[in-house]
């Protein structure tokens, strides 16, 4: 992270704006472009320095003492004891290999996080060379003019000049409630923080919208000195993580129980204290699983990258687990399902309905065109912004207006307003007032009961009888069913001291304009991705505050719901009890829920995760915070959606799509499904490795020792490694989204996954291993309890050896499904396990033809006849795990209730 390079000259934010803007060289139209590029070289970016990277030697110390690390030390420090120097060496060369490997592990997987940050660069909107422009939040430099407004996450410590906001300062004094900001011109007295003419970085902004003047940036501003001052914590562990370490320890409690009993055991079959000790070190070292946990992190967080790259940021590594468990997703409508792209298409007149897109010289169309578009604040490119920006609907409104001959420029707009009463996603309206006139629009519900008046065919206001109101309703519902968003329209002329004594007071007395209905089509994608959802065993609600037909005929297009809608709106939910909810919810049924407000949308998370469901629920707007706070995976919208609410979630879409969520889902199935692919392979190798010894110990040493130590670490360290990161890799096996949702209890390590490792894949790794350790010995000429020469015994332990190499061969293949078969994921697909395999191929060839290497590990060259024996290993072992899925695909359920074959009805 770049570091400012230089404190702003001191800039006191008490003075009075115009000293402030004379010091800062600066005035209420901002700087031009070229000075604040100066600047920006000059301050630095506006940025928090992160100086992680003087945490790294400490990170790296903190391998060494990592309680498996430490238990690794004993054993070398017994080995050096016990007059085994190569053993010792080996231990050490263990630790240190694995110290370093956790260590690149873990700063990688901490980078992959950190780097999510330029998938969701923050932007303010600034004033440059007079012109308001949406611009990286980094670019900001003192003397900028910013504007702030309802969502926001203030960017810089800045003096505000004009308007007033609600701040959420909990960032920095952990206080909740927002406090209110203004402008003002005098001296502020008082403690930086309490001042109400001051924001600060790090703080957002809850209502309200106002313009100020940045005086600090970077690490000179207040939460910049908090940062300095504070170190960041450790990154929380994954509840996969907290597993796969408890699962660790019970491994390498069991080593090391098996080497303490192998220690009686070696003495008794005649191997001397020495050897028995250093054979009990090695099988300590060889089974305890001390890369596994790094291993899995890494997977994560390679998880992380890749769902950032499909368009979703996840901002913790745990996330990525959990969406694979994800049982229903709430989604919202506008923009999510809908492409967010609104046209006008109808208007509905009290003198009848005109087609919005021929419609042209028409007094009270034109009216109603001209309300509509003056009620709003977004800008459409080339007017005051260098592209769209703003509400997708107000923008609708600006177009239709200058399409029918009344256009609306946006710079003009804003200059001649006088009041706005922003949108209110409760009452679902806002207000403006512009030349003593007052314009609405919003829920034709909300807006019609505020109306005493409606404009008759030729435009003069006439008194609102029930009969119209009834019309009103009856075109809502009608433009409703054809999938439209419908808004309503009025206006109230006044003297200014009522249009600004309170929204409660202006909005009263309204003459309605008409109606206005867009069409907002819904994505491609969605339908495919609403099919694989259900699939998937996923319940899609959607939680909209959009009007119920609408929604559900939206909904109904995308696939959503059984084609009978059932349809709750914001005030039924409110009237509903909660018991009354569960029912509903637990039904079954897709439900639109409709006109929801922020705490209905809290309510059905709340419901749906007391039943246990893991739940991803999207949301946009300030209010949304809690609900995406309270979600397992609260989803926000990185285009159209407000810092607070991207804040408060746990997942960002780049794109606002509702199918990168499925996406989404479907990359947290296939990470955890790849991290138990692993697991199986590395806890299959244990079974070759320990059943020769016991053979040896229930021989009572009549057979020799199958494995020096040194060879078991050999498979430890250099064959086994790479395949298993290969696997952490896998795609996709076919039918993993069309299982139901696993359980969120389900561990990774489960009875079926070590009934395969080490029942069917150790088992029989271990009896072929087993055969050919005494082929070799048989053609040695061997008999029970005679003494072999040193070469033939040298050439009997490169068979197990090399037996067991290529019986993990075999297990990788074996452990790249879960259930499918090898062939539909294809043999050679996964190019890392490829090379992977290689690698071990060749490292084993190394130990068993270079001499060195053969003085050093005590093997011998492995004759053809040897490695014929040897070459059909692989395919055996893959091949019988491979009868095994056959079968439990056959029976049509496995042991895991995830593998049940048909689950397109299971929707919740
Ligand atoms: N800019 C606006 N000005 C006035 N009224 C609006 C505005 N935007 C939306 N509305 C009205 O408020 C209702 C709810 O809008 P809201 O933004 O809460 O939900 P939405 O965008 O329709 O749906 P979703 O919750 O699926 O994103 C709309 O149906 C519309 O009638």
């Amino acid at each position: 992270m770049a570091q400012t390079t230089t404190a702003p000259a001191e800039v006191d934010e008490r003075r009075p704006p115009t000293e402030l803007f004379r010091h800062l060289r600066s005035g209420p139209t901002g700087l031009r472009s070229r000075d604040a590029a100066r600047r920006l070289t000059v301050y630095g970016p506006n940025e928090l320095s992160r100086r992680h990277t003087r945490h790294w030697p400490r990170q790296l110390l903190a391998q060494f003492t990592q309680p498996l690390a430490v238990l690794l030390m004993i054993a070398a420090v017994l080995a050096w004891a016990g007059h085994s120097p190569a053993l010792a060496a080996a231990v050490v060369a263990v630790i240190l290999l694995n110290a370093a490997f956790a260590f690149v592990q873990e700063q990688q997987a901490e980078r992959a996080v950190e780097a999510l940050a330029a998938f969701l660069p923050l932007s303010a909107r600034v004033l440059r060379d007079g012109v308001l422009v949406e611009a990286p939040a980094r670019d900001l430099v003192p003397g900028d003019v910013i504007e702030i407004a309802e969502g926001d996450r203030v960017c810089a410590d800045a003096r505000l000049i004009d308007g007033s906001v609600a701040v959420d300062l909990s960032a920095l004094n952990g206080e909740s409630v927002p406090a209110v900001r203004a402008a003002d011109t005098a001296l502020v007295p008082g403690p930086l923080l309490e001042a109400r003419e001051l924001v600060f970085s790090g703080t957002s902004c809850t209502a309200g919208q106002a313009r100020a003047v940045v005086t600090h940036t970077g690490m000179h501003t207040e939460i910049g000195r908090i940062a300095a001052l504070s170190q960041r914590g450790r990154a929380e562990m994954s509840p996969l993580e907290r597993q796969v370490r408890r699962a660790t320890w019970i491994i390498a409690a069991v080593a090391v129980t098996a080497g303490a009993a192998f220690l009686p055991i070696g003495v008794l079959a005649g191997l001397g204290w020495a050897a028995a000790i250093s054979f009990a070190i090695g099988l300590i070292v060889a089974n305890v699983p001390e890369g596994l946990l790094p291993t899995i992190t890494l997977a994560l967080a390679a998880g992380v990258r890749e769902l950032a790259r499909a368009g979703a940021v996840v901002k913790r590594l745990s996330a990525v687990e959990t969406l694979g468990s994800t049982t229903v997703i709430c989604t919202d409508k506008t923009g999510t399902l809908t492409e967010n792209r609104m046209r006008v298409t109808r208007l509905w007149l009290t003198g009848g309905e005109r087609d919005a897109t021929t419609v042209r010289d028409d007094g009270p169309a034109r009216a109603l065109a001209l309300a509509a578009a003056t009620c709003t604040t977004a800008h459409p490119s080339g007017d005051g912004a260098p592209a769209d920006s703003g509400d997708p609907t107000e923008l609708a409104l600006i177009h239709l207006a200058a399409a029918i001959g009344v256009p609306v420029r946006a710079t003009a707009r804003d200059a001649a307003r006088t009041g706005l009463y922003a949108f209110d996603p409760r009452t679902k309206r806002m207000s403006t007032v512009t030349g003593g006139r007052l314009h609405t629009k919003g829920a034709p519900e909300s807006v019609l009961p505020l109306c005493t008046r409606v404009h008759d065919g030729s435009g003069r206001p006439v008194g609102l009888t029930d009969t119209v109101r009834a019309e009103v309703l009856a075109a809502e519902d009608r433009y409703a069913h054809a999938g439209l968003r419908v808004l309503a329209v009025a206006e109230r002329v006044a003297g200014a001291d009522l249009l600004a004594a309170g929204r409660e007071t202006a909005e009263t007395g309204l003459t309605l304009l008409g109606l206005v209905a867009m069409v907002d089509p819904p994505r491609e994608a969605v339908p495919a991705a609403v099919a694989d959802a259900h699939r998937a065993g996923i319940t899609v609600h959607v939680i909209t505050g959009d009007y119920g037909a609408t929604a559900a005929t939206i909904a109904a297009e995308v696939g959503i719901g059984d084609g009978q809608q059932r349809v709750v709106t914001g005030a039924e939910l409110d009237a509903m009890g909660d018991a009354e909810l569960d029912h509903l919810l637990e039904e079954g049924r897709e439900i639109v829920f409709a006109r929801s407000s922020p705490e209905g949308k809290l309510r059905v998370c709340e419901a749906l995760r007391s039943h246990g469901h893991i739940v991803a629920m999207t949301g946009d707007g300030v209010n949304d915070a809690p609900a995406l706070r309270r979600a397992d995976i609260g989803v926000a919208m990185g285009r159209s959606g407000t810092d607070v609410a991207r804040e408060a979630a746990t997942m960002v879409l780049t794109d606002d799509n509702f199918a990168t969520i499925v996406r989404a889902v479907e990359a947290g199935r296939r990470v955890f499904d790849n991290v138990r692919k692993f697991v199986l392979y590395i806890f299959a190798h244990a079974v070759p490795e320990v059943v020769p010894f016991l053979i040896f110990a229930w021989s009572g040493g009549a057979v020799p020792l199958p494995l020096t130590v040194l060879q078991i670490l050999a498979i430890d360290l250099g064959t086994e490694t790479l395949p298993a990161l290969a696997l952490g890799r896998e795609r996709a096996e076919p039918g993993l989204m069309s299982r139901p949702p696993r359980s969120p209890k389900a561990g990774v390590i489960d009875r079926r996954l070590l009934w395969r490792a080490w029942g069917l894949l150790g088992l029989t790794s271990a009896v072929l291993v087993t055969a050919g350790f005494f082929w070799s010995l048989w053609r040695a000429g061997w008999q029970p309890g005679v003494t072999l020469p040193a070469a033939d015994y040298a050439r009997a332990t490169t068979m197990t050896f090399a037996g067991i190499v290529a019986c993990q061969i075999g297990t990788a293949f074996a452990s790249r499904t879960d259930h499918a078969a090898l062939r539909t994921i294809g043999v050679f697909s996964n190019r890392l396990l490829l090379g992977g395999i290689a690698f071990e191929l060749v490292f084993a060839a190394a130990l068993i033809y270079l001499p060195p290497l053969q003085a050093v590990f005590g093997t011998a060259a492995l004759s053809g006849a040897a490695l014929a024996f040897l070459a059909p290993f692989p395919v055996l072992v893959w091949g019988v795990d491979e009868l095994y899925r056959a079968r439990v695909r056959r029976r049509g359920t496995g042991i895991r209730p995830e593998e049940a074959p048909s689950c397109e009805s299971a929707t919740s």
